[in-house]
Formats: structure tokens, sequence, C-alpha cells
């Protein structure tokens, strides 16, 4: 469903993105972890179309992200980390300028948002402008309007940023029946471990910009050497750096700082 080949992001002389090759198959909840700075939201954001690759390819549902954009556009949906909505709509506006957006017809517009409403637990709040929403129900609305057209691919930047437990639940729940049931694929960044080790299938680890493990959290346990413990006992022994591993890192992209 997702099929990435020698994917690479410079931003000037720095390299954010060094070479992701990526296949994620149809129904699968996959995640990417990584440390600050590693590259995920860039990566999350060229998958989306947002963002221009400095080379390499994106296929999504057999669609060129960059020659079929469009085509690859409509079938997918897309929750960046920070809402961005228009605050001087009310939600069903909101969701109807995203229905126009991937040009579904009316009436499928006027059933949808009310299930997707229904579902977010905003049902009472359509009529009302978003600039009276709190964080965790303008992120709830953000998650109505991507599934609004139904996508066959989800991209989700930091998925439980600003929900409380229950919305926490509901997400997770959520991912699980995409899947599972609608057999939706769910690309997910998150430094919220416990959401990667309770609902991905399949894990990516990225590191300054490349892909340093890939598997289910037992495949993962094996690589890291660790026959147990958590996800994040097994992200941070994968992630640990020496001393003069972090000093080339930090020279890479920032330069050598004077003494
Ligand atoms: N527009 C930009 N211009 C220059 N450098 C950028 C730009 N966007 C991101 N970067 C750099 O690229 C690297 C990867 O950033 P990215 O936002 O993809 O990381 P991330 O893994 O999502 O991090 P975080 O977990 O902190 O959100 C970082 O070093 C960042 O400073």
């Amino acid at each position: 469903m997702v099929e990435i080949t020698a994917l690479h992001k410079k931003y000037g002389d720095f390299t954010a993105v060094d070479c992701i090759d990526l296949k994620v198959p149809y129904g699968q909840v996959f995640g990417v972890l990584g440390p600050n700075g590693a590259g995920k939201t860039t990566t999350l954001r060229m998958i989306t179309g947002l963002l221009k690759p400095t080379s390499g390819q994106i296929k999504i549902h057999g669609f060129d992200v960059e020659k079929e954009s469009v085509a690859a556009k409509k079938v997918t949906g897309f929750i960046p980390d920070r809402p961005y909505v228009y605050d001087k709509l009310t939600a069903f506006e909101y969701l109807k300028f995203i229905g126009g957006l991937y040009q579904m017809p009316s009436k499928l517009v006027a059933s949808r948002m009310r299930e997707m409403l229904e579902m977010f637990e905003l049902r009472e709040w359509g009529d009302n402008l978003i600039e009276g929403f709190s964080h965790g129900m303008k992120q709830r609305l953000v998650f109505a309007g991507s599934l609004l057209p139904n996508p066959k691919l989800l991209v989700v930047d930091e998925p439980m940023v600003g929900l409380d437990p229950k919305g926490h639940r509901l997400v997770k729940t959520l991912f699980r029946t995409l899947a599972d049931e609608h057999g939706m694929t769910i690309l997910l960044s998150t430094h919220t471990l416990e959401v990667a080790e309770e609902v991905c299938d399949q894990i990516a680890i990225i590191n300054h910009g490349g892909i340093i493990a890939r598997g289910s959290l037992s495949e993962l346990r094996d690589k890291s050497g660790r026959n147990e413990g958590t996800l994040e006992q097994v992200f941070l022994k994968l992630t640990e750096e020496s001393k003069d591993e972090r000093a080339a890192a930090v020279a890479e992209r920032f330069g050598h700082l004077s003494e």
C-alpha cells in the first residue's frame, strides 16, 4: 500500500532523511519512532505530499505521490501534530470544507459528517464555532475530518497530543478497528511508546534520518539483545549512542563549534 524507495530529504546541506526504503501493506498499523529531530515528521510530510523529497519515490495505493499527486492525496488522510483548524467556521462547516477538498458528493458528506461527529463525541457541537473548542476537541475534530473521505491510508503525526485518557482509549481502539475491519493502513509517529506497543503491528525506529531497526516488538527485542522488556527499554537500547557518535551528529547538524 505504501512503497518508499531510496527516500532522501536535505535542508540546505543537512540531510534530514537519509535513504529510507519501506513497504507497508494494507490493514497494518505501522509505528514510526525515533528521538527528537530523527526525521519522523519530515518523512510523514513527504508521504502526504506536503513536502517534496530531494530524491526517491513514494507510492500510495499504486499512485506516485509526485507524479500523480491528486490521486495519491485522494486516498490519504493526514492528522498533523498540531490541529490547524479554521476558528471562524463551525464544526459542520469545517467538515463540509474537507468534503469539498476531497470532491465528495454532498449527500455523502452530510451523512458521513454526522457519523464522524458521533464517533468523536462532538455530535452536539456541530453548529458551534471552532474557536470555542478546547485543544482536545479540536484534535478530535481533525480526526473526524481526516476520516470523513474514508481514506485508504491514514498518516498520523503524534496522535495523542492534547487528548485526555478517554480520547487515548478511543483513538487506540479506532486504529485497530480501522485496520482490522476496514483494511486501512495507518502510519503513525509517536513518542508515546505505550501506544506503539499496544496498537502497532510493526515498528520502525528512525535515528539521524535512517531506519536503524524494523519489526514487531518481539523482533525489535531480539535486535536490541533484550529478550524481554518494554518497548521503552528496547527503544533506549537501540538508540543509545556513544559520546563520540553524539558529538559527530551535533557536528553534522550544526557544524564544528569553536572551542
Ligand atoms: N524546514 C526545515 N529547515 C531546516 N531544517 C529542518 C526543517 N524541518 C526540519 N528540519 C530539521 O530536520 C531534522 C528532522 O526534523 P523532523 O521534524 O523531521 O524530526 P522529528 O523526528 O519529527 O522530531 P520531533 O520528534 O522532535 O518532532 C531536525 O534536525 C530538524 O531540525
